[in-house]
């Protein structure tokens, strides 16, 4: 999809939501006049992807909310019928009343022990990435387009270089979509400490993910974000501890929610998933030219569901077509990190919450993304100088 049709579908969604009135006695921000949810300053966020699908944040301010749900239903209906739109999901915020607050605390998650961390309001990103402290060297994992498997790569990257004796963690940005509750197998809320949130360990990984602070059961995010506020928050309000490396799994696509990502935190480089479909090469080639012009250099390509081995003889079978992303990686003059198989084996361990280079550490499919690691590892020891 190109700019201009997200743009469109983007007014066109707004459009719809403006046709939403606020209901009687709702919530709406004061001194504005406006009836609809659009003019009363409700919609603070609307995001459409290059899969089309649309995210709107509707945003309470401290407003006491009443029929927040039948509101979210309106605005979820309104984008839908946009046509081109194939997906929506509306997300509510609103600032901490203190019912608002008992309510919340009153329905803790599992394993949760301490006060529960909320997404919170913070103030714009800082001009420039501000260094974490502790933390070595931060990498992002990009994708042009959503579903390449960028969310399965970043976790078994992250455990390769474990692997390779770096202590290693993984931040899970995809905003629309996280993925690493269910890579972990987990979902607890995490704790808080000194108003830092305490970030889960899991296979040996220091663990965040936005899916951690979003709760399914809850219709509110209190406090909640604008995406970039809550982006900021998990990069520098989580106790990170001492890290040599953080991996981050960015949202899908190169639009503006991604690039201000790339410029809110201090990469030391990126690596770009792909598949070796021409579409997705070219979204890949969007990736690369976001990190070119913010500055971040890219680590490299990595082709995902590249081959299959035939469960016969063991010959590769390329069944989208072969090197596309390697020549596209010479072309760019863009290193090429490696090739991942199409296996079921790695569908079904990341479905389990348990991934391929922990479940099946010597098969060759963890081979891979060893190899890719050992890279990566590279590139890093080469970016310290
Ligand atoms: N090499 C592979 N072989 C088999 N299945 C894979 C492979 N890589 C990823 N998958 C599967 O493909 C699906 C999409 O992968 P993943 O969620 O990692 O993609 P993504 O790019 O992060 O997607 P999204 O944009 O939706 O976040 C998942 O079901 C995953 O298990």
């Amino acid at each position: 999809m190109t700019s201009p049709d997200k743009e469109s579908l983007k007014q066109a969604v707004k459009d719809a939501l403006a046709t939403i009135t606020v209901p009687d006695g709702e919530v709406k921000k004061a001194g504005s006049p406006a009836q609809d949810i659009v003019g009363a300053g409700l919609v603070s966020a609307v995001i459409v992807d290059d899969e089309a699908r649309a995210g709107i944040v509707l945003d309470f301010g401290t407003s006491a909310p009443g029929d927040v749900e039948a509101l979210r239903t309106a605005a979820e209906n309104a984008a839908r019928n946009v046509n081109g739109i194939t997906q929506a999901n509306v997300v509510l915020t609103a600032a901490k009343t203190e019912t608002a607050a008992k309510t919340a605390s009153a329905r803790p998650r599992p394993n949760q022990t301490g006060p529960a961390p909320t997404l919170k309001r913070t103030p714009p990103p800082p001009p420039s990435p501000k260094e974490i402290p502790g933390i070595r060297h931060i990498i992002a994992v990009a994708s042009g387009k959503g579903g390449v498997g960028k969310s399965t790569t970043s976790i078994n990257l992250a455990l390769g270089l474990k692997e390779q004796g770096l202590k290693t963690g993984i931040l899970d940005l995809d905003i629309f979509g996280p993925s690493l509750p269910m890579l972990l197998g987990l979902d607890a809320r995490p704790n808080a400490e000194d108003k830092k949130i305490i970030p889960h360990v899991a296979h040996g990984l220091t663990a965040m993910s936005i899916g951690f602070l979003l709760d399914v059961d809850q219709p509110v995010v209190w406090r909640g974000p604008r995406v970039m506020g809550a982006t900021q928050q998990l990069i520098h309000e989580v106790a990170w501890g001492e890290l040599d490396v953080l991996v981050i799994d960015m949202p899908p696509g190169t639009g503006d929610v991604q690039l201000t990502l790339v410029q809110q935190a201090p990469l030391s480089g990126a690596v770009i998933v792909s598949t070796p479909q021409d579409l997705a090469l070219i979204d890949a080639r969007k990736g690369l030219a976001m990190f070119r012009k913010v500055g971040t250099p890219v680590f490299g390509f990595i082709e995902n569901m590249s081959y299959l081995n035939c469960p016969s003889c063991g010959h590769e079978i390329h069944v989208f077509g072969h090197g596309g992303a390697e020549a596209a990686a010479q072309e760019l003059n863009t290193p090429f990190l490696g090739r991942v198989p199409l296996h079921m084996r790695i569908r079904e361990s990341a479905d389990a919450g348990n991934p391929i280079m922990v479940s099946d550490p010597d098969c060759p499919e963890a081979a891979a993304y060893r190899s890719i690691a050992r890279k990566v590892a590279h590139s890093l020891e080469t970016a310290e100088g």
